[in-house]
């Protein structure tokens, strides 16, 4: 997908909605035990709730390596029939990878031609040789870590040299200057909104994948304050105030409802700066 097909959909559906598709048995419906596949079960019940209103899927691929085989299928299901019946929504392989260079050919092999997901999210710490074998597939986006929403995001992330640079400031600045770059988005969590205004300023066209809305408690207005760029330029992400809303059999009704009241959050915020 192309960047600018990601805005048009955004503008047409006035959503900037990303559900993560965090699969766990033990919060599921019951009912859906019984079934072949239950996590593609739920995916499926999920996606046909909600692909209205959201602009992109996250399924995180911890939640489907853990099952192994079984798992991995459960994975491949969701992301060919959100491929087949949704293929304008923007898909992402919240998979965290990154390693020596040929390695990550590999990885980025997996997840853009075998899977065909857009786009899969990379961890910046083995730097440019482990990022720009992902940036080489045309029409595929390279989501790398920035400024996380855990805690533990600050044991690193905010170290200042002695200019009082931050770790993630340079991370962001350096990846700028890799090849293919403009194929770049970056993970920012809600969780840090004060941070928002000085990012913008580094990176003003990139998207930014922004999660901890929800379960995380991160704040969608304080987050568009400065996130929000003239393309719209945010992703914000939910997976568990979303997907798990109700653990009864009306599963699906209910995370439609917890989405909504997301989008229509967003509508409001869009109308309110013109976009
Ligand atoms: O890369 C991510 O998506 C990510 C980065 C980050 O800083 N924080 C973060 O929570 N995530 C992921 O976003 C999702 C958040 O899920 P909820 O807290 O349930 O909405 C999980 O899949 C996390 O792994």
């Amino acid at each position: 997908m192309t960047k600018q097909e990601l805005i048009h959909q955004i503008k047409a559906k006035r959503s900037f909605l990303c559900i993560g598709l965090d699969v766990d048995l033990e919060k599921i419906p019951a009912h859906l035990l019984q079934l072949d596949d239950p996590v593609f079960e739920f995916n499926k019940a999920i996606i046909e709730a909600t692909h209205d209103i959201t602009v992109a899927y996250k399924p995180n691929t911890a939640f489907y390596e853990a099952y192994g085989l079984k798992g991995w299928e459960s994975l491949s299901k969701t992301i060919a029939y959100l491929n087949e019946n949704y293929p304008s929504i923007f898909t992402i392989a919240d998979a965290k990878r990154g390693d020596i260079g040929n390695t990550s050919t590999r990885y980025a092999k997996a997840f853009f031609e075998d899977l065909n997901f857009d786009s899969v999210t990379v961890a910046p710490y083995m730097g440019s040789d482990s990022v720009e074998p992902f940036l080489a597939f045309e029409n595929k986006f390279t989501i790398m870590l920035a400024l996380t929403s855990n805690k533990g995001g600050l044991d690193f992330q905010l170290m200042q040299d002695e200019k009082g640079a931050t770790l993630y400031e340079k991370v962001l600045k350096t990846s700028l200057g890799w090849k293919n770059s403009e194929q770049l988005m970056y993970v920012v969590g809600a969780t840090r909104p004060e941070y928002f205004q000085k990012i913008r300023n580094i990176v003003p066209d990139h998207f930014l994948l922004v999660p901890g809305v929800g379960a995380q408690g991160g704040d969608l207005q304080e987050v568009c304050t400065y996130g929000l760029n003239n393309d719209i330029g945010l992703l914000i992400n939910s997976s568990r105030g979303i997907i798990y809303a109700s653990p009864n059999e009306n599963f699906a009704e209910i995370a439609r409802k917890k989405a909504l009241e997301l989008q229509k959050e967003m509508q409001v915020i869009l109308d309110e700066k013109g976009l």
